[in-house]
Parts: structure tokens; C-alpha cells; sequence
């Protein structure tokens, strides 16, 4: 199922910045949200994981309204903002046990998933350090192992190679797809769209607050008649 949004309209004190959004991000399925600074990439994240009110329109997560149903849409995301958010009393570990508690989740029966995710992202041994001492892209990676030890249907991932090194760039790809493979739908919102086009099912473009594309990186290319191997001239 995944997730639907339909005719969505958000901004901020009235004004809309995005207006009648229409598009689905299907089990399995990784979707990119491109678009200018400004376009309203966050802002439609934002209407997704339920934390503003839109003006306009209707989203759903697994046949879950968020209106009607907030607690079981909410319960079913993940949610990876652009900016880290860390508790600076909390340890890594600490901050791991949190977010699983917060979303229900059974602490003993993903700690193997969690154990993994620190080692790929070169965390391990770390577990007792407090946030002052990550460096910009570890406290990203903490977020990072946090929303991929959970199991939700969908994840949002605003942004997420800034700050990352390429290393840790290629492994967050890698987990993008294997976790699109067991039936995660996956929203992100990126600028680096020749690497995207090589990872993601569709992109899904904001222009002028409306949603001017949504297709294949092959027919993105074709409709702006720009080579497969050319995407990042998009905006050019
Ligand atoms: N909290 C806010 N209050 C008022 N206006 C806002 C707020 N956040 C964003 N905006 C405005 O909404 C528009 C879209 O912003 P948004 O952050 O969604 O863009 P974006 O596509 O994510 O941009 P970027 O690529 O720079 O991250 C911009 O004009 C911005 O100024």
C-alpha cells in the first residue's frame, strides 16, 4: 500500500507553499522529491510525518488516514530530519532505547538490527558517548541507525548525505535499497539527482509550488531533454 497523498495543500500562516500534491510512494518503492531551495521539499515532508496541518487535502499511510487515524499513521514512519535532533544529556545507546520505546518496539528483539547498523556506520564502541563529542556527520549517522532499527512501512529522509562522507553515502544507499527490497516505501528529498537517479524508483519534482514531474530518472531526462547521464543539469 504505502503511502498516498492526495490534492495536498501546505504553507505557513495561510500562504501556500505547495498546492494540490497528488502522488504515491508504493510499498517497495523509493521516491525522490527534487526541486530548488525553496521549492517546499521540507515543507511536504513536514505535512507527511503529520507535523503541521495541511491546508488542503489528505494523506494516507497503509490505508491509515492521518486525520482519523493519527497514532497508527504516525507509529507506522520514520522520520529523519535535515538537521540531527539529540538529547545532549542522552548517550548514543541511550538515544537508541529511546526511539524504539517511543515507537513501540520491542528493545531485545532489535538490538541485533541496532548492533549491526553501528558497525556499518562505524559507530560501535561508541555506544556510551554523549552527543558533544560526535563530530556533524556522526550525530547524522545516529540518526540514521536509529530510523533504520526500527521496522515502519515508511521512511522520510530529509537531506540525507549532508554532512555524510562517501562511505557512509554508499552504505546508506545500500541500506535505502535493502530495506525498499523487504517492502519499506522510502521519501526522500535530495539535490544530488545523477546519484539519485541510479538508486530511486521515480522522482517527484516541485516547481512553482506544483508537482511537475513524477516519473522514472530515464523519462525525467526524456521529458527535459536532457541525456540519462546529465540530471544534475536539470536546474541549468
Ligand atoms: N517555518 C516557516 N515559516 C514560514 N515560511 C517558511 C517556513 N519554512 C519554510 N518556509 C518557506 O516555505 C518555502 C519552502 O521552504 P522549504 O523549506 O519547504 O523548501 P525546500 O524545498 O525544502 O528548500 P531547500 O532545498 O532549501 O531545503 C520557502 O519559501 C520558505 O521560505
Amino acid at each position: 500500500m504505502g503511502l498516498q497523498i492526495d490534492n495536498l495543500t501546505a504553507g505557513y500562516a495561510g500562504q501556500a507553499v505547495v498546492n494540490n500534491l497528488t502522488f504515491t510512494v508504493s510499498t517497495g518503492q523509493i521516491v525522490a522529491l527534487i526541486g530548488l531551495n525553496g521549492a517546499g521539499k521540507s515543507t511536504t515532508l513536514k505535512q507527511v510525518i503529520g507535523l503541521r496541518q495541511p491546508q488542503a487535502g489528505r494523506l494516507s499511510l497503509d490505508g491509515h488516514d492521518l486525520e482519523k487515524e493519527p497514532a497508527a499513521y504516525k507509529a507506522a514512519l520514520a522520520y529523519i530530519p535535515e538537521q540531527p535532533v539529540l538529547y545532549d544529556e542522552l548517550t548514543l545507546a541511550e538515544h537508541l532505547h529511546l526511539m524504539l520505546a517511543a515507537h513501540g518496539q520491542d528493545d531485545g528483539a532489535h538490538w541485533q538490527r541496532v548492533t549491526s547498523l553501528l558497525t556499518v556506520f562505524r559507530l560501535n564502541g561508541k555506544e556510551h558517548w554523549l552527543p558533544i563529542h560526535f563530530s556533524k556527520g556522526m550525530k547524522q549517522k545516529v540518526m540514521l541507525v536509529a530510523a533504520f532499527s526500527l521496522d515502519t512501512s515508511l521512511l522520510v529522509i530529509d537531506e540525507p548525505f549532508l554532512g555524510l562522507d562517501v562511505l557512509a553515502q554508499k552504505q546508506l544507499i545500500t541500506l535505502m535499497k535493502e530495506r525498499a527490497k523487504e517492502g519499506t516505501a522510502v521519501l526522500l528529498t535530495t539535490h544530488l539527482l545523477q546519484q539519485a537517479a541510479a538508486y530511486v524508483d521515480d522522482f517527484a519534482l516541485l516547481e512553482d509550488g506544483q508537482l511537475s514531474f513524477f516519473g522514472k530518472p530515464s523519462e525525467l531526462a526524456a521529458d527535459r531533454g536532457l541525456s540519462e547521464n546529465d540530471l544534475d543539469a536539470l536546474f541549468s
